[in-house]
Formats: C-alpha cells, structure tokens, sequence
C-alpha cells in the first residue's frame, strides 16, 4: 500500500528501532503520538497501558512495544461497533454537517458503494438554499446509478424535499433514501430546528436508520467543535471521516471516535467516486502502524 501522509508510519520511521527499550524509545513515541494528533490525554492513556504492559509481560525488544501499540489502537478503534444498520426497506440516511466538509462528494460516494452492492438509492436534495449545490449533488447521484429527488423551486422546504424522497423511494420500492441537509443556516438553533422538522416529517412515512455525520480529517479538533452542534442535537448514529488522503493526521480518527463516542462507519480517501470505504479498525490499525 502507498504510504499516505496520515500513516503513522512516517512518524513511526526511526522509532522502534533501538535494541532496548529506554527512556529515549519512550519520549520518541509520546512525541510521534501527539504528532499524529492523538491529542495529549488519549496520548497518556495509550503509553500509560504499553508501560504496564510492557513490565507484566516483560518485554525488552521494542518490535514487541510496536505490536502492542498496533494492538492497543485497534482494540480501541474496534470498541465502537461501525456497522451501517440498512435493513429497513426502504432505509433513511439523513446526512448532516457543516458546509465544505466534503458532504455532497460522500453522498455521490456513498450512493456509488451502495449500487456497487446491487441496493438501489435515491438521493433528495434537501440542502435547498443552492441552485448549484442541488445540481452538484446531482450530478453525483447520476454518475452513482442512484435516483434524485430535487426542489421544485429554491429554497422549497428542506422537509418537503425529504418527504417527497422517502415517498418516491416507498413508491419505486428503493432500497435506501439518503438526504442532503443544510450545513449552514443564520442560526445554529434554527438549522437544528429545520434537521428537526425534516426528522418529524419523514418519520411519518419510515424510521430513519442513520444519521451520519461527515467530518473533515484535515481540521482536527477545530471540526469537531464545529460539527458540535450535530453532535449534540442530530441524533448522529455514525461518523464519516473525509479527506484521509490528505494531509490529515491519522491519530485524529480514534481520538474522535472516543471522544464523542459515535462509531466511525465510513471513510473517504480520495475525490474519486470510489474513494469511500467502510471503516475496519484492523486495516487502519495495520496502516497506521505499519
Ligand atoms: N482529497 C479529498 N478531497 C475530498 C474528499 N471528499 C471531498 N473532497 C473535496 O472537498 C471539497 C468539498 O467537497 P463538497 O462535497 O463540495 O463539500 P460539501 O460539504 O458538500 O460543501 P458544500 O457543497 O459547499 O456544501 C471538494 O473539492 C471535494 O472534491 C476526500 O475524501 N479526499
């Protein structure tokens, strides 16, 4: 696999290579975690556990600590369980964030992986705010093989968009319904209001199965306080973590995951229309310590 610039591995490069393990091996790996932004307390938590490990079991070849540290990060990863609940026919996606994040290309991205599985979709355009945004996303669902659901005018209803979708789905008998909602709105209390009604409204016709957040990899922390709001008021049943091809530091991943508790169940790596996968917490453990 080509080395991506969110591989620990860089980091890693020197590290574990002593014959003992010291004092050195132990400060070189603190710095290559909060590098790789961890963050300082996860950073804590994980050398705090190889230490104690590394005396009951006795260990002295740090090849050994660099296994356990693989082990100690999947573990974590895997402690949130990043399955996508689909079953329900047809099954509700509402996904939601803030503008920019790389929303619109995962919908396409997203909708392509499902047709790729033989589910059909349809996607409903209820970011209704922008002329060109509704013909962004579908241009998306067309390359993907997927239905679109547009406003009939702008700025139309965001619900009434939703709706409109979840009913075409029942009536084709689609599979799965995924819904663009706004990202930016006057307000943060009004935006939270209209996810609201959308929710409202579309639970009329089905339950919704997940809500997914998306979250860009490259902003840290700063797009979590930014996403802050979903979190604490969307209902988000998923993360999905976009732009890992970049420059986004790998850590950031479990230390999201852990810090909002919300399972990672998809990633994007690439503006490809295959560039999203499921999240497997033994792959990424293996490619963020190679
Ligand atoms: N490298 C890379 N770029 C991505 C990825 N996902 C999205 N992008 C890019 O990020 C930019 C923003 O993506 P959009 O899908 O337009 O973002 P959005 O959140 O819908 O933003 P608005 O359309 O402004 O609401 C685009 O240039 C995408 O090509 C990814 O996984 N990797």
């Amino acid at each position: 696999m080509a080395e991506r610039s969110w591989s620990l591995g860089g980091a890693l490069r020197g590290l574990f290579t002593t014959p003992v393990v010291d004092d050195e091996m132990w400060d070189d790996l603190e710095a290559a975690l909060i590098g790789a932004d961890f963050g300082p307390d996860l950073t804590d938590e994980i050398l705090d556990h190889l230490r104690s490990e590394v005396d009951r079991l006795r260990i002295t070849d740090p090849a050994d600590v660099k296994r356990l540290l693989r082990e100690t990060i999947e573990e974590r990863l895997a402690a949130h369980d990043p399955t996508l609940r689909l079953s329900e026919r047809p099954a509700v996606v509402l996904v939601v964030g803030v503008n920019g994040v790389g929303k619109t290309t995962t919908i396409g991205k997203f909708a392509k992986f499902l047709t790729g599985y033989q589910r059909s979709v349809v996607v409903g355009a209820a970011d209704t705010f922008r002329a060109a945004a509704v013909d962004q996303l579908a241009t998306w669902a067309e390359r993907a093989g997927a239905g679109v659901v547009r406003p009939q005018q702008q700025g139309q209803d965001p619900a009434s968009v939703a709706y409109q979708t979840v009913e075409r789905a029942i009536a084709d008998g689609t599979d799965i319904a995924i819904i663009d909602t706004a990202g930016r709105l006057q307000t943060k209390a009004g935006l939270m209001d209209e996810l609201a009604k959308v929710r409202r409204v579309v639970e009329k016709l089905a339950p919704i199965a997940e809500v997914l957040l998306v979250l860009d990899g490259t902003t840290g922390q700063n797009g979590v306080a930014q996403a802050q709001a979903f979190i604490e008021h969307a209902g988000v049943t998923g993360l999905v973590i976009t732009k890992l091809d970049g420059s986004a530091k790998g850590g950031f991943v479990l230390r999201v995951q852990q810090q909002t508790g919300i399972p990672i169940k998809l990633i994007g790596q690439g503006e490809g229309i295959g560039d999203l996968t499921g999240f497997t917490p033994h792959v990424f453990a293996q490619s963020l310590v190679p």
